[in-house]
Formats: structure tokens, C-alpha cells, sequence
């Protein structure tokens, strides 16, 4: 047995309904390096809040930072966790979305405190208005092309129980947890985003791909599924958006 290295993550919450369990979710915030919440998120967060016992829920961590043109959070909610002593940064600029905007907070927030983290997790259902779940993807390859994080934190987008990052041109391995594995409906996709991934090479999947090019009109990879192997390797000329089932964090 030997010991993993110490999970460092930043959690931040987008303005949806948090579908996770409650131990889940708890458990995820607490042991979080840095916890954010994106304008209307600091809502959420408040909302979920309240389906914890209170003994638990007023001992919880405070967000560290809430952000946001704050065109969705309430005056009151603002106040209440201003009074708690949160970080508040107003970001006006209405040329990003406010979860790209929160990244770029996230990394000042680091450098300022000489904070590291490994990963950037944003919780969020994909649901409701599908400009913003693009725009989420969008953020994804910001995130990329403009450096907005430290070049070896990774970015993952947790709608549900489906987590999505990704994948940039070259090899990958994937571990598949378990429960993922056993479950038989356990789903995955390999999906080009803005460009053609001229060739893409798998295996460990029901319809692996040998190859092939992923291009809208012609083959995108949606409902693929594992073919039971702890890892999924894949070979991508260019960046993919993948996106696997991750085991229940809803208990359904
Ligand atoms: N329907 C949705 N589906 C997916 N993500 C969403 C949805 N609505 C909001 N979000 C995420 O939550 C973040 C904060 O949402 P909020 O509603 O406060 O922002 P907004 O002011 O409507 O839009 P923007 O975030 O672009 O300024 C968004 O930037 C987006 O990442
Ligand atoms: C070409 C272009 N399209 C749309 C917007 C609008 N917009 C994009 S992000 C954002 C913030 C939302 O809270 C707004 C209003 C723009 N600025 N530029």
C-alpha cells in the first residue's frame, strides 16, 4: 500500500440546482483547498444548505470567494455572506460569462495567497437554457487557450453525475471507477468541439475508434458506453470534449 498524494481542489459552485447527495456534497466542500461560489451559485449553495441538519450546516466552511456581476444573487445573500466575512469580488465585464470571469479570480485568489491546487471543479446541472451549457464549454477551452489557470491545474465541469473536461491533442488514460464499471448503463462520449478531430484512437469502450475522425455531420461519439476495463485509452489529433458517468452522487 502506498499513500496518494494529497487531493488539492478548488470547488465552484454555477448558478443551478445542486443535484448531488447531501454527504456527497458536504463531505466535497469541506475537504476543498478553496470553495467559490458564482453569482446566482451563492444561492444555490444557500439553498442546499438547508437540507443539512443545522448543527452540521453552521459549522460548515465558508465560501472564500464569491463572484459574479451579481445580476442573480440577492442583495440579502450578498450581506449575509459578506457579514460571515467572504471575499466578495464584483466582476462587471459583460464580454465573459461570469463562471469564465470566476477562474480568472480563482487564479489572482491563489497567487495572492501562494494557494496550489491540482484541479477546479464547477458543480452545476447542465439543465434549462442551452447557451449557457454551451457557454460552459466555451469556458473550458478559455480556461485553455488564455492560460486563465496555472498550466498544470485541470479543469472539470460536474453537472450530476456526468463529469466533462477536455481531452487536449495526444495519449490519455482514463481510470474507470468500479462502480462505473459494473453499471450497465454506465455512459461516455467523445464529442469534437468548434473543429474536426481528424483522428481519434480507443480502447476500452463499447465502439472504440480507430483512427476515425470525429466531425458534427459526419461521426460524434454520444451514448458509448465501457466494455469493462479499468482504463479507457485515447489517442486525439485534436481537442475533444469527453464526458463519462461518474458513480451516483444522486443516489438514484
Ligand atoms: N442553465 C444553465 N446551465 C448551465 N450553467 C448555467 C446555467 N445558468 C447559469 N449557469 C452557470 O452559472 C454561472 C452563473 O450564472 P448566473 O445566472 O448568475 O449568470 P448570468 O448573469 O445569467 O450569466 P453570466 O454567467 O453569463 O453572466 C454562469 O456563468 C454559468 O456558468
Ligand atoms: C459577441 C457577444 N455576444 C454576446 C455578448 C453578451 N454577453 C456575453 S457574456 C455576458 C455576461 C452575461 O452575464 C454577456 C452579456 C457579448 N458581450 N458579445
Amino acid at each position: 500500500m502506498h499513500n496518494k498524494p494529497s487531493l488539492r481542489y478548488a470547488v465552484l459552485i454555477l448558478n443551478r440546482p445542486i443535484s448531488q447527495e447531501e454527504a456527497f456534497m458536504k463531505n466535497f466542500w469541506e475537504k476543498a483547498t478553496l470553495r467559490i461560489t458564482v453569482d446566482g451559485g451563492a444561492l444555490r449553495w444557500d439553498q442546499f444548505l438547508t437540507r443539512l441538519p443545522e448543527e452540521i450546516s453552521n459549522k460548515m466552511k465558508i465560501p472564500d470567494l464569491i463572484t459574479g456581476d451579481f445580476d442573480s444573487i440577492t442583495e440579502e445573500t450578498l450581506q449575509k455572506y459578506k457579514k460571515k466575512g467572504c471575499k466578495v469580488v464584483h466582476t462587471p465585464d459583460q464580454d465573459y460569462t461570469d463562471f469564465t470571469k470566476a477562474l480568472k479570480e480563482l487564479n489572482n485568489h491563489c497567487q495572492e495567497h501562494t494557494i496550489e491546487v491540482d484541479n477546479v471543479i464547477a458543480i452545476g446541472q447542465a439543465s434549462g437554457r442551452l447557451d449557457q451549457i454551451l457557454g460552459n464549454i466555451q469556458t473550458l477551452y478559455l480556461a485553455e487557450k488564455q492560460h486563465l489557470l496555472h498550466p498544470e491545474t485541470k479543469l472539470y465541469l460536474m453537472s450530476g453525475d456526468s463529469l466533462s473536461w477536455l481531452l487536449e491533442p495526444g495519449n490519455h488514460i482514463i481510470s474507470i471507477p468500479e462502480e462505473t464499471r459494473k453499471h450497465n448503463r454506465a455512459w461516455c462520449s467523445l464529442v469534437p468541439i468548434g473543429e474536426t478531430c481528424h483522428s481519434v484512437t480507443t480502447s476500452g469502450l463499447m465502439w472504440n475508434l480507430d483512427n476515425q475522425s470525429l466531425k458534427f455531420g459526419e461521426l460524434v461519439s454520444t451514448s458509448n458506453a465501457f466494455d469493462g476495463s479499468d482504463t479507457v485509452k485515447i489517442k486525439c489529433s485534436h481537442t475533444i470534449l469527453w464526458s463519462m458517468k461518474v458513480p451516483s452522487l444522486t443516489g438514484e
